[in-house]
């Protein structure tokens, strides 16, 4: 009943990290100053854990949040540190200010509290210079007098002791640090007394991962979780190592005494023990963990809080901020619509356009360089022979098509001649909607990023869907063979280039109102980019 209100009165002060320390029954109260202490890993505390990642997903979403562990020890290990807390301990960002729900017996006490708080914290980890000290209590008095009186209170039972180890494994992918990620995480060093091992799945282990090209880079996923388990469990040997397999060291450590799983990754826990059987060493034991419910999934989302969820809803925002191009005129604001042949760019600047953008269609202008009698007509059959012409002597583009997609050196010869002329097209569609005062353009350009058009765009949009399923689009849509699709495909840039270079990315592998509604908020934060910049002059 405490947790959800104690986290959303800290989100009123906190704006990016909020770490938790627990220390049970705290008096800063009292004649004497209160001491850090050890306490002991028991099954309430794994419990306490899921539950503050729970609500604070749901009630502060953006805070980074993280308990700290460095208090929380198995017995044996306290006695063995001896009994006295280690020195303040360095955290990745200093805290700045130190919050607690402690309930004052009357308000004169505050400022004490506040002191003794303060000191308190000052023991625990090395805080900034001017740490401030805030009491969180007047909601949580009140609420604590209710559970008092409806009897809500838990009778204090003795605490469940918690089985460690340890070595302990876990192994994910780890994209966008997630509440859920965290409670696997903290539980895992909860567990561990020695050693904590994750691999972390690599390129091969992501092949078949929704929107995989908006996963982190293996060193930024490792890079953060570096971070936080420093944070939360600086006395654990970390080893993070790349997981190309399903298995991993799991299969091989002989050292290792547990693996944490969850009900989905259950399976995998048993196949792992298995193959430990097998090469003759001792099974792991299964710590199974509750996945955290996510209290904001849309209808076509997973129930779970998940990292594909979190990449679905990228879509349509904004990525990366779009560079400064003073060479270009403010307005119109022109977005470059680009991505491989059957990603379903063009209908998304169908519904850009229906919102009130000017669709600039790069194919069509291509289509008019190749009129009878223009200069690309002529240097096109002078370059790939005559008998490229149909019977009115127009140039038969799909065998041209033939001859140059799959043969880059012949696609070069090509688009040498073809592109300058397109893009003279495009500079004057553009230049006409700037003389009928329109807002935005699309320029939708299958290959803007490989012609290097970027200087003539503010923004870079980029529609990705995974080969497989461009492949059959592209046969069924065009009745070319799946050879020659892919051929076409190789001959752009993949997915995961384009997205480097993407501003927006978007997508069209679900329903249609799935997409309707992405370009729709994709739009919408445009509007809101073009304001400010207006703004801004
Ligand atoms: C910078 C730009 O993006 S300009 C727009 C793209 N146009 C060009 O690059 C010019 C060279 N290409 C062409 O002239 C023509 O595509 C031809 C002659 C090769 C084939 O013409 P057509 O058979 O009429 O096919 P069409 O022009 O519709 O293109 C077929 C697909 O290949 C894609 N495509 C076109 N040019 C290229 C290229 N240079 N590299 C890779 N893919 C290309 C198209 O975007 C289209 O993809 P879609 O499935 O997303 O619609």
């Amino acid at each position: 009943l405490r947790i959800a209100p104690v986290l959303s009165s800290a989100a009123q002060l906190v704006e990016r990290t909020l770490y938790v320390h627990l220390h049970p029954g705290l008096n800063l109260g009292g004649a004497s100053q209160p001491r850090p202490v050890f306490i002991p890993p028991v099954v309430d505390l794994s419990t306490l854990i899921s539950r503050l990642y729970s609500n604070a997903a749901d009630v502060c979403g953006h805070l980074d949040v993280r308990v700290l562990l460095t208090n929380i020890r198995a017995h044996s290990a306290a006695a063995a540190a001896n009994g006295p807390f280690p020195t303040p301990q360095s955290l990745a960002h200093s805290p700045e200010v130190v919050l607690t729900d402690f309930a004052l017996q009357d308000p004169g006490q505050s400022h004490q509290v506040t002191q003794c708080l303060q000191k308190y914290a000052g023991r625990c980890y090395v805080c900034s210079p001017g740490l401030a000290s805030v009491l969180l209590h007047p909601q949580l008095a009140k609420l604590q007098e209710e559970e008092e009186e409806d009897g809500l209170k838990e009778p204090e039972e003795k605490a469940e002791p918690l089985e460690t180890y340890s070595d302990v494994v876990v192994g994910g992918t780890f994209d966008r640090l997630h509440g859920a990620h965290k409670t696997l995480l903290n539980i895992s060093c909860l567990l561990a007394n020695r050693r904590f091992l994750i691999g972390v799945c690599d390129q091969a282990m992501l092949k078949k991962k929704v929107l995989k090209e908006l996963i982190e880079p293996y060193s930024t996923r490792v890079q953060r979780l570096q971070t936080f388990l420093h944070d939360i469990k600086p006395s654990l040997q970390v080893e993070i190592v790349p997981l190309d397999d399903p298995f991993g060291a799991s299969i091989v450590d002989p050292l290792l005494e547990c693996i944490v799983v969850s009900e989905e990754t259950k399976k995998g826990g048993e196949a792992v023990n298995k193959k430990r059987l097998e090469n003759g060493l001792p099974v792991l034991v299964l710590h199974e963990i509750q996945l955290l419910k996510d209290a904001h999934h849309t209808e076509a989302e997973e129930e779970k809080i998940s990292s594909s969820s979190l990449r679905s809803r990228l879509l349509g925002t904004l990525l990366t901020p779009p560079k400064d191009k003073p060479h270009l005129p403010p307005l119109p604001y022109v977005i470059g619509l680009t991505g491989g042949s059957g990603s379903g760019k063009s209908s998304i600047a169908k519904r850009l356009e229906a919102l009130g953008a000017v669709r600039i269609d790069c194919d069509k202008l291509g289509h008019e360089v190749y009129e009878p009698g223009t200069a690309a007509y002529h240097r096109v059959l002078e370059e790939f022979g005559s008998d490229l012409l149909n019977e009115d002597k127009t140039i038969n583009r799909r065998e041209l098509g033939r001859r140059v997609f799959g043969n880059q050196e012949r696609l070069k010869a090509l688009t040498d001649i073809v592109w300058p002329e397109i893009s003279l097209l495009a500079k004057s569609r553009i230049n006409q909607a700037r003389d009928e005062g329109k807002q935005v353009c699309v320029l939708d350009a299958a290959v803007l990023l490989e012609a290097g058009w970027t200087d003539l765009v503010h923004e870079i949009w980029v529609t990705i869907i995974p080969e497989e399923e461009a492949v059959s689009r592209i046969t069924e849509r065009d009745g070319v063979s799946a050879e020659d699709a892919l051929r076409r495909l190789h001959s752009q840039w993949s997915n995961s280039r384009q997205v480097e270079q993407a501003n927006v990315v978007l997508s069209t592998l679900w329903e249609p109102e799935v997409t309707r509604k992405q370009v729709l908020k994709a739009w919408n934060l445009l509007q809101k980019r073009i304001q400010q910049k207006q703004d801004n002059r």
